[in-house]
């Protein structure tokens, strides 16, 4: 389980990362959402150790995380710029990370060359981008970690191999209980991955949610009437936007379905309509609602 109580960070006197606490369950894959600069990165450091906070705690499995090889030997974190040593082919470097990694295995590497088809005597720099964040996940998941954190991770690969890559991850968090913790703007990703997700907004953690539980908490209504739209439509429920389309409303609006539907009933319309939205549609009303402009045609 990763413990994150009451955690900030400065730079330069800047507050970075405000208060967070978070709690992770073991086992779980966790979407860090936020804008740019909201403090993801920031936050994914410490969580790997790499980085001290301020003021709070960073636990994994009840351990402090920072500068202690007993927890990092079980964590592997993949930065958004994957590192290697210099001139170092795939071999060497998965030489090198089974000295340092006391879980590595041998076995998994070989396995997964089916996967990732990248000739092991290949120098890692003189590999594209895209080869070298193939390279990254093939050496990362051959720690077999524990807990994988993850910035931004498949920027760079093709569709095909962020498919493979994304049944990789499923893989291990069904097989050995691993933990993931990724950050990414590529919402469609995290919404095919992540069971719990989180949004940071300017290093504060302004939403943390089970998945399922934050689509059933916000939802897309389309509704329209014969005359004129009768008056308090609005009051008592909590609407994130609104457009006009024609003669059809449509309006994000929190809360759950039947409660929705028990509002707008009231006002008899002619169509009514209650859809899910996406993740992203998600976090772009949240944001809104927080303050992260977006442009509202009001009714
Ligand atoms: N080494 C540093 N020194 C000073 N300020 C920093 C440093 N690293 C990050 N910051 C600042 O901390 C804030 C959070 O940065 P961070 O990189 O964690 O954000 P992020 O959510 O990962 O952003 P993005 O989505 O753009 O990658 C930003 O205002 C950034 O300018």
């Amino acid at each position: 389980m990763i413990e994150i109580k009451q955690v900030s960070k400065l730079y330069e006197g800047k507050e970075a990362i405000k208060n967070v606490t978070l709690v992770i369950p073991k086992g779980s894959i966790f979407g860090l959402l936020g804008s740019n600069g909201a403090g993801k990165t920031t936050l994914l450091k410490m969580l790997s150790g790499n980085l001290i906070q301020d003021a709070g705690e960073v636990l994994i499995d009840g351990s402090y995380v920072f500068e202690n090889r007993e927890v990092k030997n079980r964590c592997f974190f993949l930065p958004d710029t994957p590192y290697f040593l210099a001139n170092y082919t795939i071999t060497q470097m998965a030489g090198f990370y089974s000295h340092i990694y006391s879980e590595w295995s041998q076995e998994r590497f070989y396995q997964l060359q089916e996967v990732f088809p990248i000739p092991v005597q290949n120098k890692i720099h003189k590999l594209s981008k895209g080869m070298q964040r193939q390279v990254a996940f093939w050496l990362a998941l051959s720690t077999m970690p524990e807990v994988l954190i993850l910035d931004e991770p498949f920027d760079g690969l093709d569709p095909v191999m962020r498919k493979n890559v994304r049944q990789l991850l499923m893989q291990d968090v069904s097989e050995r209980n691993m933990t993931i913790l990724l950050s990414s703007h590529n919402l469609r990703e995290i919404e095919d991955l992540a069971d719990h997700v989180g949004i940071l907004h300017k290093g504060e953690l302004v939403i943390h949610k089970v998945l399922n539980d934050l689509k059933a908490d916000v939802h897309k209504v389309q509704i329209a009437f014969k005359h004129k739209i009768p008056h308090g439509l609005y009051r008592g429920i909590q609407i994130l936007n609104k457009e006009r389309r024609g003669s059809v409303i449509v309006c994000i609006v929190k809360g759950s379905e039947a409660m929705i539907k028990l509002h707008f009933n009231q006002f008899q319309p002619e169509i009514l309509d209650i859809l899910p939205l996406t993740l992203e549609e998600i976090f772009i009303y949240e944001m809104g609602d927080i303050g992260y402009v977006i442009q509202n045609n009001l009714v």
